[in-house]
C-alpha cells in the first residue's frame, strides 16, 4: 500500500508524498513548519478529506516539537515556548490559518477543532508548554492511527453490506464489479481508503471481479492516482473517461469480460458505484469531488447501489442539508491545463528513460486562451440518490419511500 504521509515522532518528522508528480515520480517533501503544512494542502501536494486533516494536525505537532527543541536559539521562539498564553495565541493563529487551505472537507475544521480543545485545557491545568506540545502531539499521532483503522471497517462494513444486496450466482461466489471516482484510497487517507477501502476488502475476499475508475477532470484524480493506486496493489482495474459511464453501465459485455468464456451475471454488471465524502450535512446530502451528483443521477437510471464510504467524522450534524456545505472553487488553470510526463528525446517515451527518472513532468494548455473557465471543485450529489453511507460504525441504509437520511439518529 502507498503511505502518503510518514512520521516519526523521535526526532520530530514529517514528510508527505508530493501527489503532483504521481504517478511518474515518488518524490516525499519535508515538512518541519506549519507555513509548509499549508502549502502542501493549498498546492494539493497532498489531498483527499481525511489525509488533509492529518498532514495539517502534524505539520503543527512537528513545528512545535522542533520549536521545543530549539527554543533557546530564537529569541521569538524561546517566549512562545517559555509562555503557555504566548502559544495559545500561537496554536490559534496557526490553525485558523491552515484551516483556509482547503473549506470544503468537514475533516480540516474538525482535526484544528479538537486540537484547540486540547490547548484550552491545558491551560485550564496550568500545564507548562511542553507538557501542552506533548499532548496535541498525542492526539495528532492518535488521529493518523485511527484513520486506518477505520479505514479498514470501513471497507469490512461496505463490502458486506453490497454483497449482501446482491443474489448467489448459482451457488459460484459471487463476483463483483464496481466503480469508483476521484481517489478515495491510501493516497488519500492514513492508509487503505475509504470507498477504495471498500474496493481493497471485495479484492482481498476474493469477490471482487473488477473496479472501473473515472479519469475524474479537472484534476485527474482518477487517471493519475487511483489507477496508479489500483495497478500498485494489484487490484484488477480499467481506467475511463468520466463521459463514458453510462456505456459503461449499459453494456452487455463489460469490457474486462469481453475475452472470457465464463461471464457470470453478477461480474457483468456495475453492482455499485461507490465515492468517498468530504462533508456529509444532517440529511444525508453529500458534497464530494466534482462529477459524483452525475454519477449518482446515472446510477438512479440504471438501479445501480450508490455507495457513499466516509468516516464517521465527515457527517456534520451542524449542516442542515447540502445547501449549506461550503463549494471551493480553484484555480481555472486546473481545467485549461493538463498535467503529464515527457521524456526529452523529442520523441516517444521510452520506457528505460522513464524508468530511470529522466522524464519532465509539465502542463500543456487545451482550450484557447481568453475563454471563460468555471470551476468548481465539489458537487453535492442529494440524498434521496444515495443508498447507503457507509462509516467505521456501521452502515447507514436510507429507507425505502425517504428522500432522506436521518443522520442525528445515529449520533
Ligand atoms: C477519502 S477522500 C474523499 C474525498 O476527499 C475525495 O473523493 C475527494 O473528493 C478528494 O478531492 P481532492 O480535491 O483531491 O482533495
Amino acid at each position: 500500500m502507498l503511505s502518503p504521509i510518514l512520521y516519526t515522532r523521535v526526532p520530530p518528522s514529517l514528510k508527505v508524498l508530493n501527489q503532483l508528480l504521481l504517478p511518474h515520480q515518488t518524490i516525499y517533501d519535508t515538512v518541519t513548519t506549519i507555513q509548509q503544512g499549508y502549502d502542501q494542502i493549498k498546492q494539493m501536494k497532498v489531498r483527499g478529506a481525511p489525509a488533509i486533516g492529518l498532514v495539517a494536525s502534524l505539520s503543527l505537532a512537528v513545528d512545535l516539537q522542533l520549536k521545543l527543541l530549539n527554543s533557546t536559539e530564537d529569541s521569538q521562539v524561546t517566549t512562545i515556548i517559555s509562555s503557555p498564553i504566548e502559544l495559545k495565541a500561537f496554536i490559534k493563529k496557526s490553525l485558523d490559518y491552515l484551516n483556509t487551505s482547503r473549506p470544503t472537507a468537514v475533516n480540516l475544521s474538525l482535526a484544528s477543532e479538537k486540537l484547540w480543545k486540547i490547548t484550552c485545557r491545558g491551560l485550564e491545568e496550568s500545564l507548562e508548554s511542553k507538557e501542552i506540545i506533548e499532548r496535541l502531539v498525542d492526539v495528532a499521532v492518535e488521529m493518523l492511527e485511527d484513520d486506518l483503522e477505520d479505514n479498514k471497517n470501513i471497507g469490512k462494513f461496505g463490502g458486506e453490506f453490497i454483497l449482501g444486496k446482491i443474489e448467489e450466482d448459482k451457488g459460484e461466489t459471487k463476483m463483483i464489479s464496481v466503480l469508483t471516482h476521484c481517489n478515495t484510497g491510501s493516497l488519500a487517507t492514513s492508509g487503505y481508503g475509504t470507498a477504495l477501502g471498500i474496493i481493497r476488502y471485495l479484492h482481498s475476499q476474493r469477490h471482487l471481479s473488477h473496479a472501473y475508475c473515472t479519469e475524474t477532470r479537472p484534476y485527474n484524480q482518477g487517471s493519475r492516482l487511483t489507477a496508479y493506486e489500483l495497478l500498485h496493489d494489484q487490484i484488477p482495474s480499467t481506467l475511463i473517461c468520466d463521459s463514458m459511464v453510462s456505456s459503461l453501465l449499459s453494456s452487455s459485455v463489460l469490457p474486462h469480460l469481453k475475452s472470457c468464456q465464463v461471464i457470470t451475471e453478477n461480474s457483468n454488471k456495475i453492482t455499485a458505484i461507490i465515492v468517498g465524502a468530504d462533508r456529509i450535512a444532517r440529511n444525508g446530502d453529500t458534497a464530494n469531488k466534482i462529477g459524483t451528483y452525475q454519477l449518482a443521477v446515472i446510477a438512479k437510471h440504471h438501479d445501480v447501489m450508490f455507495i457513499v464510504a466516509a468516516s464517521f467524522t465527515s457527517i456534520d450534524l451542524t449542516i442542515k442539508n447540502g445547501k449549506d456545505i461550503v463549494i471551493e472553487e480553484r484555480s481555472e488553470d486546473e481545467v485549461v491545463l493538463v498535467s503529464g510526463a515527457s521524456v526529452n528525446n523529442g520523441g516517444g517515451f521510452k520506457e528505460a528513460e522513464y524508468e530511470s527518472g529522466k522524464i519532465i513532468i509539465s502542463k500543456v494548455r487545451v482550450p484557447p486562451t481568453g475563454v471563460k473557465v468555471w470551476n468548481p471543485s465539489f458537487d453535492v450529489t442529494p440524498a434521496r440518490l444515495i443508498t447507503a453511507i457507509v462509516t467505521e460504525k456501521g452502515v447507514f441504509e436510507r429507507r425505502e419511500g425517504m428522500n432522506e437520511f436521518n443522520l442525528e439518529e445515529f449520533c
